[in-house]
């Protein structure tokens, strides 16, 4: 991203991001509500287009490419999209092949293995002929996830993909978006969660970048004060974790 800016209704929704994530790389996007990481996320997907600047993979700016293109490169979980649909929740999952397939082409052996591993990698085999309808929210989101998965994708955009989920799917899910060698960058409002998993974070305000770093260098009391407008402290508990450790709303946040 260079100089990256998106508008809307007359206001600068993402302002002037500059922001290089490496290959392989995790990278956490924190900040408050409205502060503009959807906003990016999709400036990032190709679904807006920058009114400033640029987003560019491997050096090529995107301006103008298809969505069947970036789609060959770049997955993307949005927020929970809900549309009521007749589909089973293995042909949503299939969905994630679409990119490569001509035009008149039905899926072949490559497709049908990549969607195969994609549902038991997220548990959903046993699922996969289930109405997409009579799904759990939780189930949908992992749906959505092996979807992403199944597009091969070189990098995968995730805006908080743990909302729906239990505890354990929480942990599994990050546990395979650390340990996966794609590059990531997901949108989560739980900072343990981001700080444990994440090899960097970058911190929005107000449609900015304001810190990017490793997790310890990014969330400072008085960032957490300043831009989330908590009072809190971080520290480390038993396992090593960075923790954030909330005594309330700030009185006087910046
Ligand atoms: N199409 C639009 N037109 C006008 N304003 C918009 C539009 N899309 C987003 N916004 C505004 O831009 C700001 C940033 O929204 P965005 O959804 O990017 O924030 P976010 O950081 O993802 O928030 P959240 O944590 O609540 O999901 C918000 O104030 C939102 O109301």
């Amino acid at each position: 991203m260079e100089g990256l800016s998106w508008s809307a209704s007359g206001r600068d929704i993402v302002r002037d991001v500059d922001l290089e994530v490496r290959p392989g790389e995790t990278l956490g996007l924190i900040g408050p509500n409205g502060s503009g990481k959807s906003s990016l996320l999709r400036c990032l997907a190709g679904i807006r287009p920058a009114s400033a600047g640029a987003v560019r993979y491997d050096g090529q700016d995107i301006r103008g490419w298809s969505a069947r293109r970036i789609a060959r490169h770049t997955a993307f979980v949005e927020q929970a999209t809900e549309a009521e649909t007749d589909l089973r929740l293995g042909d949503v999952v299939a969905l994630g092949r679409m990119p490569f397939r001509g035009r008149w082409r039905g899926p072949d052996r490559t497709d049908r293995e990549v969607v195969d591993a994609a549902l038991a990698r997220l548990g959903l085999t046993g699922l996969r002929n289930r109405a997409w309808r009579t799904l759990s929210g939780g189930e949908r989101q992992r749906a959505h996830i092996a979807r992403a998965l199944a597009q091969r994708p070189r990098c995968i955009l995730l805006d908080e993909p743990t909302n729906h989920l239990d505890v354990r799917h929480q942990y599994e899910l990050m546990d395979l978006l650390a340990g996966t060698d794609r590059t990531v960058l997901v949108a989560l409002h739980d900072l343990s969660l981001a700080a444990r998993y994440c090899d960097r974070l970058v911190l929005m305000h107000r449609g900015s970048l304001v810190a990017s770093g490793p997790p310890g260098t990014v969330l400072t009391p008085g960032r957490l004060r300043g831009v989330f407008g908590i009072d809190a402290e971080t520290g480390h508990d038993r396992l090593g974790n960075l923790t954030v450790a909330c005594r309330g709303v700030a009185r006087d946040p910046a």
